[in-house]
């Protein structure tokens, strides 16, 4: 099996993408990372230097790779991984995929964000809470409408990764 963890940013898909692993014993990949790695430079480094549309290039190339390969794994998205090109799509069209949308409350994503929100080039112009919520809540709105395609939905507003994990896994059963 392989499961696609899906959600905006700080929705939770690499904190949980990694405890999941642990507890049914698969390996664990992150979206973000791959690219890292491939690329050879930092995510927020990619942005700056090569601009969005060529990270979104390399999103969907690299996502189809993970995807194409006969492995059992975790993956955790990037935010943005299911809203661009034929990406969901192509999740959805996998029939040994198992698609989660982590959901999680905008108020939550606000204070989550709000602390990391430098190592996300997409929040890191935003100067005060009040900037951040109204741009989470208009980018929230506009990609709802991929995420809400994924197999399933996991609300994950509380603090608690453990009890997220325990509902994904209920869900899977
Ligand atoms: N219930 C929870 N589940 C997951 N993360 C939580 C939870 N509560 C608090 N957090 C914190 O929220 C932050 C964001 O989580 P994480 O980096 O996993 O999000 P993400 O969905 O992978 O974001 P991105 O799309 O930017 O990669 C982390 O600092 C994490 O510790
Ligand atoms: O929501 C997004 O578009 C992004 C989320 C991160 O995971 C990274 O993939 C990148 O910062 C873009
Ligand atoms: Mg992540």
């Amino acid at each position: 099996m392989k499961i696609v963890l899906v959600g905006y940013m700080g929705s939770g898909k690499s904190s949980v993408g990694k405890k999941l692993s642990k507890v049914l014993k698969l390996p664990f990949k992150d979206l973000d990372s791959e690219i890292e790695k491939i690329e050879e430079i930092s995510i927020s480094k990619i942005f700056s230097e090569k601009g969005e549309i060529y990270f979104r290039k390399v999103e969907n190339r690299v996502l189809k790779k993970l995807l194409s390969e006969s492995k059992h794994f975790i993956l955790a998205t990037g935010g943005g991984t299911p809203c661009y090109g034929d990406s969901m799509e192509f999740i959805t069209a996998h029939k040994d995929v198992v698609s989660i949308y982590l959901k999680t409350s905008l108020e939550v994503l606000v204070t989550r964000l709000k602390s990391e929100k430098n190592q996300r080039p997409l929040l890191a112009h935003l100067n005060n809470e009040e900037e951040i919520e109204d741009f989470i809540r208009k980018h929230l709105f506009e990609r709802a409408f991929y995420y809400n395609q994924a197999n399933v939905v996991v609300e994950n507003s509380s603090e608690d990764i453990a009890e997220t994990v325990e509902k994904v896994i209920l869900k899977l059963l």
